[in-house]
């Protein structure tokens, strides 16, 4: 009787065991299979796109899925300020090989987020599957002084892209960011003319913060100290207003990546002036703060401007060896 029982009691443990394993098992390919649709809508469709701003807003961390995880950015938009890289960042995402961490990381330029380590910026990362290309943006690691040689320290044979744009018009660009938020904290303001231009000399402002971040010749010389040519692609920011879909080829060319992002994912959006996305569900167009009105500026400021920047940009086209239509 003693040993029946003992058996029964083995037995039962037994399939104890095989319950328990089959049930965990089940429900772990469910909930793999649910989050694997659930990826794959996030590229095509509005909600996807949607849901992605909202992790940004609270950022929640999503369940790994198998294969996925999360890396270090093969390629980093750094810049610079004002000339699209918000614009950039979501047009790629459109693209099935792409991950885009939506939010600006400010790693390499924040001494304390550096000081976090990479681990901590990896983990900032979306996940992405094998052979999806991350990317983040943080425009102003263009102009942070320590930003290139970090960069190379993580990866010496990253890609990076620069955004470039008319630099006068990135100044107002730049401006008017300023003057709207100084506006909404009820603070005073100057005209454009008297910060851009110095009362004392009647000529440009090199001090305004501005007129430096358009120096794009001083800043990308950086840049070439630490990286080869062939690992900075130059992206038209004029061109990205105008023409989203040529720029976006030449970085897709630029990655190594096919074609994924469809003629009829952008259309010209008539009210706000600008391309917008398309998704199964909707459409998207950027938030208010890009592609601000710019204020009426006396044509002789302008022209100081100008003629402020030609030196500059001439330097610049001797070393990127490519002409912007800037005057
Ligand atoms: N499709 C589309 N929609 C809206 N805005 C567009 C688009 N493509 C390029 N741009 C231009 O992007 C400019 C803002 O640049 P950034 O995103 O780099 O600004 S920021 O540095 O992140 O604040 C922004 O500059 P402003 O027009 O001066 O606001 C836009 O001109």
């Amino acid at each position: 009787m003693g040993v029946i029982k003992r058996q029964l009691y083995v037995a039962i443990i037994v399939l104890s065991i095989f319950l328990v394993f089959t049930f965990s098992f089940n429900s772990y390919v469910w909930s793999s299979l649910k989050t694997d649709s659930k990826l794959q809508n996030e590229n095509l469709s509005g909600y996807g796109f949607r849901k992605l701003l909202e992790d940004d807003k609270s950022p929640v961390d999503r369940p790994l899925i198998p294969g996925s995880e999360k890396r270090l950015p093969q390629c980093i938009i750094v810049g610079a300020r004002k000339c699209g890289t918000r614009a950039l960042l979501e047009f790629l995402s459109l693209h099935p090989q792409i991950k885009v961490a939506d939010m600006e990381m400010h790693f390499f330029d924040d001494d304390e987020n550096y000081t976090r380590g990479l681990a901590w910026y990896q983990n900032r990362m979306p996940y992405a599957l094998p052979g999806q290309i991350t990317i983040e943006k943080t425009p102003r690691y263009f102009i942070a002084e320590k930003v290139p040689q970090r960069i190379q320290a993580m990866n010496s044979s990253v890609k990076l892209i620069v955004i470039l744009r008319n630099p006068s018009t990135r100044v107002v660009s730049d401006y008017a960011q300023v003057y709207a938020n100084k506006i909404a904290k009820n603070k005073t303001v100057s005209r454009f003319e008297d910060v851009v231009i110095d009362p004392r000399t009647s000529k440009v402002n090199t001090q305004y913060k501005a007129v430096r971040i358009s120096l794009y010749y001083y800043h990308l010389s950086r840049w070439y100290l630490y990286f080869r040519r062939h690992q900075i692609h130059i992206v038209d920011g004029d061109n990205l207003i105008t023409h989203p879909l040529e720029e976006i080829r030449e970085v897709e060319k630029f990655l190594g990546l096919s074609h994924g992002i469809s003629e009829d994912r952008l259309y010209f959006n008539e009210t706000r002036g600008f391309y917008c996305m398309k998704f199964q569900q909707g459409e998207h167009c950027l938030g208010a703060t890009k592609g601000r009105k710019h204020p009426d500026i006396d044509p002789d400021v302008l022209q100081k401007l100008h003629e402020f920047f030609r030196p500059h940009n001439k330097k610049l086209f001797d070393v990127i060896q490519r002409q912007f239509d800037w005057n």
